[in-house]
């Protein structure tokens, strides 16, 4: 069998090697081909070069360049180029040698030609070691072939079964062919379904790529906004830069600069130091010294602390001594106070304390009048008007108190005066001073809830129930409250709520009695607005409390009786811008003033004559501004400077009470003797009633009946019952003790009537100085006994309630109820007393430019 190669096809011939077998040789077989033959596929392979190279068959190798010669003899070119070309190649040159005959060659085509030819003859070397190789090939598969040849043959003639086995073997070859078919469908199927899905993947994927071009749309959208922020920030980048770079410019020239000025502070620095550093050295030589100096000085002091400590040791013992005579000077301090006040007391001075109110909300602190408050009751006033020494002035009183002072410490110095109203004194308390400078608040307390509040009225009364109390195993009380208002020269009662014109006097058993009452009283009281002090009052309000009291075993009586009063404002009525019904107010609350101060003056002189009857305020406080009376005063002062020639006046007027002598106090005790002896007193002295009654009558029908009546008779009527002892009748008071004094008249009546005058608080040194005073007195008594008389017999409510409650509290007796119906009694005469000789102190103290309230000219 012969083996046929194509080696390679070349245009319309093929090379192809052929084998014969017989020779055992190989021949090259060069055959005709059509188009479209494998050579189309070879020539596919070869390198454009070569093929270029070619085609120059009809041109000349010896023109072609040496670049273009070198490039194709490059072995690569040579490798690639079909062996068709290259014997192309070898033809043409030689043939172009041929047609030149004798021209010689060119070498590079020579050289050319011979690498073409060496390249020839390699491949067809080689063509030959693999045809060999092939051939060896081949015969050993022919080997190969034949044994199994053999084989097949001696299987063809093996048994039956193995046939049977080989068709079993077909059969199930057959099966798995079927199963495979089955597989292949189902694998069909599979291939279509996956087509499906490619599809759908498809479709996804176009829906995916528009979504991914929208996607990208708006990316590019947003890439478009971000380059134009971009490009904006990048500009404001830009500016900022530039700024910054400006500053860093500026920061580097301030850098340079601080550098120069630290380079000379450091240069300053040093030479300081170095300086220093000599200062130094040149002070620890002189410390040095200096420590061997005080050194030397410690050993001096201690010698002087030896020294001195010695001395005092020895002084020691001399203030030791000092101290022990210190305290003996206190103490006997102490006691001459305790003397000067009795001593006080048996002159019956006028205490004056004064009590200065602190600033109210709303005034100027900074600027007082009070430029110093002593211990010892001194006070310097100053005038910040004035300047120099006529602008302080000395006042020296009993007592001041501070704006800073309590209720308490007022009353604790108030007491004993209060208490000594238990042991039968007649008790007098006022406070005085202009509108607004604390008259109420001492007298009675901001807030009656509060007990701290308190002034002296409540703090009084609760005293005295207190100490009351204390001694019921020996004595027994009874106290009887009045509070009553003048106001405008008329006195009103302010418990009775029905506003009877006369005071009653309410027994009381306890400080809560006593605080109901003087709620009602002061809810009674007339206040009204001025330009001064809106809660001015401009009444005087006295709160007269009673005690009589019983020593349970000498059957010892007393009778004391306190006065608490707080008077109207005090200021001038061109001060309190008054006009109208004000200006009448204030000139009565003037007027009542100058009485009181008249009063105080006529007792201070033993004056013949006191006027008690010039104001209702003094016929109120007559018991207990006599000579047997304690009285005290308290000066309220403002602190204000608006108020400082008030202050003055105020202050002037104090010191000059404070300097009245009244006589020592005396106690109303009456044992048994002088209290039947006062009976037998009152006794006789309404029989002389009675006969001088009778006697006028008898007078008045004589009278009548020789004068012919006229116009003035009735007036002069009047009069004469007004003036005249006009037989008062003591029937309609007195109780059982009555009976008593009707049966002792007649006998002894003068020295009767002396000793029953001694009794009697109204006009004491007018009694005991004339006959006449003591005649008027008289005259007095029995007029206000017949106006009691008149009003009673009157039908009238008056004077029932005094009545009454002098019986409860059995105070029957003259004194009392002459008392009692001078507080009660609104009609009662002025001017009684004719005298006139006290000149009225008070009325320069409040009227200094003359401007006297017209009823003080009937003095
Ligand atoms: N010692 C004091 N401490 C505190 N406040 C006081 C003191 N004294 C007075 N006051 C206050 O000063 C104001 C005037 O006082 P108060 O009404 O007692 O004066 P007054 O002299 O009674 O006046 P009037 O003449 O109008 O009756 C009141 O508001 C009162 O509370």
């Amino acid at each position: 069998m012969g083996l046929k190669i194509r080696v390679f096809a070349v245009e319309y011939k093929s090379f192809e090697l052929q084998e014969d077998e017989s020779r055992g040789q190989w021949s090259i077989q060069i055959t005709e081909r059509g188009m479209g033959e494998p050579s189309a596929a070879l020539m596919h392979h070869v390198g454009h070069k070569f093929h270029e190279v070619f085609q120059l068959k009809q041109g000349h190798y010896a023109d072609l360049p040496p670049a273009k010669i070198s490039e194709m003899m490059k072995s690569n070119s040579l490798d690639n180029a079909p062996t068709q070309s290259l014997l192309s190649v070898v033809n043409g040159i030689l043939e172009e040698s041929f047609e030149r005959k004798n021209v010689e060659m060119p070498h590079r085509v020579a050289s050319l030609l011979r690498k073409v030819m060496q390249e020839i003859e390699r491949r067809i070397s080689n063509q030959a070691e693999h045809l060999r190789t092939q051939n060896n090939l081949y015969k050993a598969r022919e080997e190969r072939y034949q044994s199994r040849l053999r084989v097949l043959e001696t299987l063809a003639t093996g048994t039956s079964e193995e046939t049977q086995i080989v068709m079993n073997q077909l059969q199930h070859i057959k099966t798995e062919k079927i199963k495979m078919e089955e597989k292949k469908k189902i694998e069909e199927q599979d291939v279509v379904r996956l087509m499906k899905e490619k599809d759908r993947g498809v479709f996804e994927i176009s829906a995916l790529k528009q979504e991914l071009e929208i996607a990208k749309k708006t990316y590019e959208q947003r890439c478009l906004q971000l380059e134009t922020h971009a490009k904006e920030s990048e500009v404001k980048l830009q500016e900022k830069l530039n700024e910054l770079e400006c500053l860093l410019t500026e920061s580097r020239k301030r850098v340079k600069e601080l550098e120069a000025f630290s380079e000379l502070k450091c240069e300053s620095w040093s030479k300081k130091e170095h300086s220093y550093q000599s200062f130094m050295d040149y002070q620890f030589r002189a410390l040095r010294e200096l420590k061997v100096h005080s050194e030397s000085f410690k050993l001096e002091i201690l010698e002087t602390q030896r020294g001195y400590s010695e001395e005092f040791s020895h002084l020691g013992s001399k203030l030791k001594g000092l101290a022990d005579a210190a305290e003996n000077y206190h103490m006997v301090l102490a006691e001459n106070r305790r003397l000067y006040n009795e001593v006080q007391d048996l002159k019956g001075n006028i205490r004056v304390y004064v009590r200065i109110r602190p600033f109210l909300p709303g005034q100027n602190k900074k600027q007082t009048t009070i430029e110093y408050i002593g211990e010892n009751g001194e006070l310097v006033v100053v005038n910040p008007s004035k300047q120099g020494k006529d602008s302080h002035r000395l006042f020296k009183f009993n007592k001041v108190f501070g704006p800073s002072a309590t209720q308490e410490e007022v009353f604790l110095d108030t007491q004993p005066l209060i208490r000594s109203v238990l042991d039968g004194f007649n008790v007098c308390i006022f406070a005085y001073g202009q509108t607004g400078s604390g008259k109420t608040y001492t007298m009675t307390g901001p807030n009656a809830s509060s007990k701290q509040d308190w002034g002296v009225n409540y703090r009084a009364l609760n005293d005295l129930f207190h100490i009351s109390q204390n001694r019921r195993s020996s004595f027994i009380y009874e106290v009887g409250v009045q509070m009553v208002e003048i106001y405008n020269e008329q006195v009103r009662d302010l418990l009775s709520s029905d506003a009877v014109p006369d005071a009653s006097m309410h027994p009381v058993k306890s400080t809560t009695n006593v605080l109901e009452l003087m709620k009602i009283g002061l809810m009674n009281r007339a206040v009204g607005a001025t330009a001064l002090n809106e809660r001015s009052s401009r009444s005087h309000s006295v709160l007269t409390v009673h005690v009589r009291g019983t020593d349970m075993e000498t059957s010892a009586a007393l009778r004391g009786s306190l006065h608490l009063v707080d008077l109207a404002g005090s200021e001038r009525v061109d001060r309190s811008e008054a006009t109208g019904d004000r200006l009448k107010e204030a000139q009565h609350i003037n007027k009542s003033l100058s009485a009181l101060g008249d009063v105080i003056f006529a007792l201070a002189q033993k004056s013949s004559h006191v006027p008690y009857r010039n104001s209702k305020l003094t016929q109120v406080l007559q018991s207990s501004l006599g000579g047997q009376a304690k009285t005290l005063m308290f000066v309220q002062l403002n602190p204000d400077v608006d108020s400082h020639s008030e202050t003055l006046s105020t202050l002037k007027f104090a010191e000059r009470v404070s300097g009245v002598e009244l006589g020592a106090a005396r106690s109303n005790k009456e044992g048994r003797d002088v209290r039947e002896l006062m009976e037998q007193v009152a006794s006789l002295k309404d029989t002389i009633a009675k006969k001088n009654e009778e006697i006028e009558r008898l007078q008045l029908h004589k009278d009548l009946r020789t004068v012919p009546p006229n116009v003035n008779g009735e007036k002069r009527g009047a009069s004469s019952f007004r003036y005249r002892s006009s037989s008062p009748s003591r029937h309609s008071i007195g109780g059982p003790s009555q009976q008593n004094r009707r049966l002792s008249g007649g006998k002894g009546s003068g020295l009767i009537e002396k000793a029953a005058l001694d009794q009697d608080n109204c006009s004491e040194y007018s009694d005991k100085k004339s006959e006449t005073g003591s005649q008027q007195s008289m005259d007095d008594f029995r007029h206000h006994k017949e106006f009691v008389r008149q009003s009673k017999l009157a039908g009238g409510d008056v004077g029932q309630n005094f009545s009454a409650d002098v019986e409860l509290l059995g105070f029957g007796d003259a004194d009392s109820e002459e008392r009692l119906s001078d507080i009660s009694d609104g009609g009662l005469s002025m001017g009684t007393e004719t005298d006139g000789s006290t000149c009225s102190v008070v009325e320069f103290t409040l009227f200094p430019e003359g401007a006297k309230p017209a009823e003080n000219t009937e003095k």
